[in-house]
């Protein structure tokens, strides 16, 4: 990490700390006041959204239906899939409670990250103690994109989008498979709500 000059926030982002056993001891190690931000979206969607992620990269992967299943007749879901795995917030969040105070952790919601980016961005200012500079005057809703973006980019005076990696379009999923799968999160889904304080919705 560089080195934090007065007036200034160090800030790093890799999406797999969340899910990394020596994560959080090596954080707190490293800055025991570390804040923690967390973007959380519907762990079903999620699934699918890192499905698809994959199968960009490799279009030769198996359906996202047959990686569900341990057992598809049983209803076992294979758990040791880590696009499954990675949506049991709880039991990740768990680890990270051994090592830093509930404070000390935010929970972005990943679907307010959408249809609200300013109020969700509102939090995380808060939440790091700065000034609300960034409102909903510094956003639009981009049709074509299907998504929110910058009226201007940092040092452009054009618009700005994230990349086409964003917001692909998912495949269509059984419906069964699906429901399965949501009545696999739910419980997991409550204690995270529970641990968090905050019911995300998810689960109607
Ligand atoms: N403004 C805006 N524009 C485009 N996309 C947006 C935006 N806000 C949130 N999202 C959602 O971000 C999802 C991709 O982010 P990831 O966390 O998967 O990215 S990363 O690869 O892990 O860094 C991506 O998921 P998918 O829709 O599944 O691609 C988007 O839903």
């Amino acid at each position: 990490m560089p080195r934090t000059l007065e007036g200034q926030i160090t800030m790093e982002k890799t999406p797999s700390y969340f899910v990394t056993r020596e994560a959080p001891a090596r954080i707190s190690a490293m800055s025991k006041d570390t804040k923690l931000i967390v973007v959380v979206r519907d762990p079903v969607t999620r699934a699918i959204s890192d499905y698809t992620q994959t199968l960009s990269k490799r279009p030769d992967i198996p359906t996202f239906e047959s990686l569900t299943f341990r057992n598809r007749t049983a209803g076992l879901i294979d758990t040791s899939w880590s696009a499954i795995q990675i949506g049991i917030y709880a039991k990740h969040l768990e680890h990270w409670l051994r090592h830093f105070p509930l404070g000390q952790m935010l929970f972005v919601s990943g679907e307010r990250l959408i249809s609200d980016p300013a109020g969700e961005l509102g939090r995380v200012q808060d939440f790091l103690g700065l000034k609300r500079i960034i409102t909903d005057k510094h956003f639009y809703f981009n049709k074509t994109k299907g998504f929110p973006c910058l009226k201007k980019a940092e040092g452009s005076s054009r618009p700005h989008c994230l990349g086409k990696t964003k917001g692909r379009t998912h495949p269509a999923i059984d419906g069964e498979v699906v429901r399965r799968l949501r009545d696999f999160y739910r419980p997991f889904n409550r204690k995270f709500y529970q641990m968090t304080g905050h019911d995300f919705g998810w689960d109607g």
